[in-house]
């Protein structure tokens, strides 16, 4: 998906909302655990109820890959399903991958060629030939994790060099020559407010794409203040605030409900938008 198409899906559509797809066998309804693969039905129940509220979905790798093949099974049909039946939805493959220059090709290859993914997250801190190989791939997106929502991130991306530059903004200012912002974007966690501010100073012009609303406690409103821009430039996840908002037979329902929630706020941050 090309940037282009992006903007126009989330001003269409008045929303930048992406589903987290953080399917947890242990959190899902119980009447689904008797079907042969409750991970995708669980997946496919969201997607059907939360589709015409958000322009992404993101399956964080984690919850597939705790489970083994059956897992990884899973994974497959959510992303074959979301292809076929919502094609105009950005894929987020949330697996923060990153390694020596020929091991990122081959995660490249896995989640670019093999599965067909739109976006990866990958974790810069091995440096551009570990980015890079990411970065060949036409209509693909990498999303580098530069300021993240957990309060981890002090002990290293706030911390500053002898030139006074902290950890992020190095991550920022240095990987603008390796790709741009029509193939990468940045992971800034909602609940670093006011910071949007700095970032925005040094890509103006980047999507960022950022979790932490919802169950991180997030403010939406803040990251709009801070982040937006003439292009909207921000795609927010909101993974169990969602998807577990009933544990019961509800649940997609409910899942709708939370999803059209953040869409109207979305909606009336975009109308200040002068587009
Ligand atoms: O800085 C980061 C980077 C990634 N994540 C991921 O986003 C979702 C958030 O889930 P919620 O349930 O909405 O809190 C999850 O997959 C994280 O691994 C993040 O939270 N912060």
């Amino acid at each position: 998906m090309t940037r282009q198409q992006l903007i126009e899906h989330i001003f269409t559509k008045k929303t930048f909302l992406c589903v987290g797809l953080d399917t947890d066998i242990k959190k899902i309804p119980q009447h689904l655990l008797g079907n042969d693969d409750p991970i995708f039905d669980f997946n496919k129940a969201i997607i059907d109820a939360t589709a015409k509220y958000c322009i992404a979905y993101k399956p964080n790798l984690a919850f597939y890959e705790c489970m083994g093949t059956k897992g990884l099974s899973a994974f497959e049909r959510t992303v074959e399903y979301l292809k076929e039946t919502y094609p105009d939805h950005l894929i987020i493959a949330d697996a923060k991958r990153g390694d020596i220059g020929n091991t990122s090709a081959m995660y490249a290859r896995t989640f670019f060629d093999g599965y067909d993914i739109d976006a990866l997250t990958v974790a810069p801190y091995m440096g551009e030939d570990s980015v890079t190989p990411f970065l060949e791939y036409e209509n693909k997106w990498v999303i580098l994790l530069a300021l993240t929502s957990n309060k981890g991130s002090h002990d290293f991306q706030l911390t500053t060099d002898q030139d006074g530059e902290r950890l992020f903004e190095k991550v920022i200012r240095k990987s603008q020559a390796w790709g741009t912002p029509d193939n990468m974007m940045y992971v800034v966690g909602a609940t670093q407010g006011k910071m949007f501010q700095d970032i925005r100073m040094l890509a103006p012009d980047h999507f960022l794409l950022v979790p932490g609303v919802g169950a991180q406690g997030g403010s939406l409103q803040e990251v709009c203040k801070y982040g937006m821009t003439d292009d909207c430039g921000l795609i927010v996840n909101s993974s169990r605030g969602i998807i577990y908002a009933s544990g019961d037979t509800d649940f997609a329902q409910v899942a709708a409900i939370k999803a059209m929630e953040l869409q109207r706020e979305m909606a009336t941050e975009l109308d200040k938008v002068n587009k």
